[in-house]
């Protein structure tokens, strides 16, 4: 199982609803992955101020008000942290390694559940709802939100193997499934001075993809890679800030369903989860063909 939920907005007027739209996404799929449950929220300006880098952290070992202080004092300027639950975000006005070594010099020992501009990455133990509620999440803006809920199948039932894997300047990937020779590939990309946080295989796809990105291909190439590279059994949304895509395995055994208006594309593990979207009786659906890259920037 795992439910895997996504939303792009073309028309800037849904952006208010993003959260709103998104809550009721995830929530449907609670069903699919009682384990834990996660989202990435492209521009919101509470939890991802416009014009600053914001970081998401988990595991950091301490409260908000210390980690501020921990975080400016290393950078050398203002940082605000918000918190809820296992997650903390840190924003503020520097490029993204800058915050990246700031945020790991006043918690050495935390997870970065994300960063880049404009994205915050949200993750808890347990109901979707305890996440959206803590959070507020159906306040939330933006144009484009991900959310998971994970049924595990390769590592442990903590914070770290909760999705999306956000491990490049803002991207993520959320997945249903599981990569039978994640092990071989994860040492590949060790070898090549690639360092993982978790014991899970979404994480190596998701590193596998980012090392892609870093070395100049494009989104669509990257996938293609993927689909030659990693074995087995996976349903994938892999959101950029300026992309979204969705990418099944060769047999296509892990549901899958994509729907688009000239409002929106949205993507889920089951049709349920799009029921609501405003304008979806109008919608073009269909289930993605195996091996078939769909993407669309922004
Ligand atoms: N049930 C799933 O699809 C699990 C996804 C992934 N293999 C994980 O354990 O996180």
């Amino acid at each position: 199982m795992c439910g895997i939920v996504g939303l792009h907005l073309r028309n800037p007027e849904l952006q208010p609803r993003l959260g709103e739209l998104l809550t009721t996404m995830l929530c449907e799929m609670q069903d699919r992955g009682a384990d834990s449950a996660g989202v990435a929220v492209y521009g919101d300006p509470r939890m991802s101020p416009p014009g600053r880098t914001t970081v998401s952290l988990l595991e950091t070992g301490t409260d908000a008000a210390t980690l501020g202080d921990a975080v400016a004092a290393a950078l050398g300027g203002p940082a605000d942290v918000l918190a809820v639950g296992e997650t903390l975000l840190v924003s503020a006005e520097a490029d993204e390694d800058a915050l990246l070594t700031a945020c790991r010099a006043a918690a050495p020992d935390a997870l970065v559940a994300g960063f880049g501009a404009d994205l915050a990455v949200l993750k808890g133990v347990g109901h979707p709802r305890a996440l959206a509620d803590g959070w507020d999440l159906a306040k939330a803006q933006g144009w484009q939100g991900v959310g998971h809920t994970r049924m595990a199948t390769e590592s442990a039932v903590d914070a770290s193997g909760a999705h999306p894997y956000a491990v490049g300047p803002g991207q993520c990937m959320v997945h249903n499934g599981s990569f039978s020779n994640h092990a071989t590939v994860r040492r590949e990309l060790v070898r090549n001075g690639v360092r993982f946080d978790s014991q899970n295989d979404t994480e190596v796809g998701a590193r596998f993809v980012a090392h892609q990105l870093a070395e100049g291909r494009d989104v669509e190439t990257a996938l293609k890679e993927l689909c030659t590279t990693l074995d087995g059994f996976y349903t994938l949304l892999v959101s950029n800030r300026d992309s979204f895509a969705v990418l099944r395995d060769a047999i296509a055994c892990k549901p899958a369903v994509i729907a688009e208006t000239d409002d929106w594309v949205a993507m889920a593990s089951e049709y349920r989860a799009l029921a609501d979207l405003p304008g979806v009786e109008n919608a073009r659906i269909w289930e993605p063909e195996p091996e078939v890259v769909y993407a669309w920037t922004r």
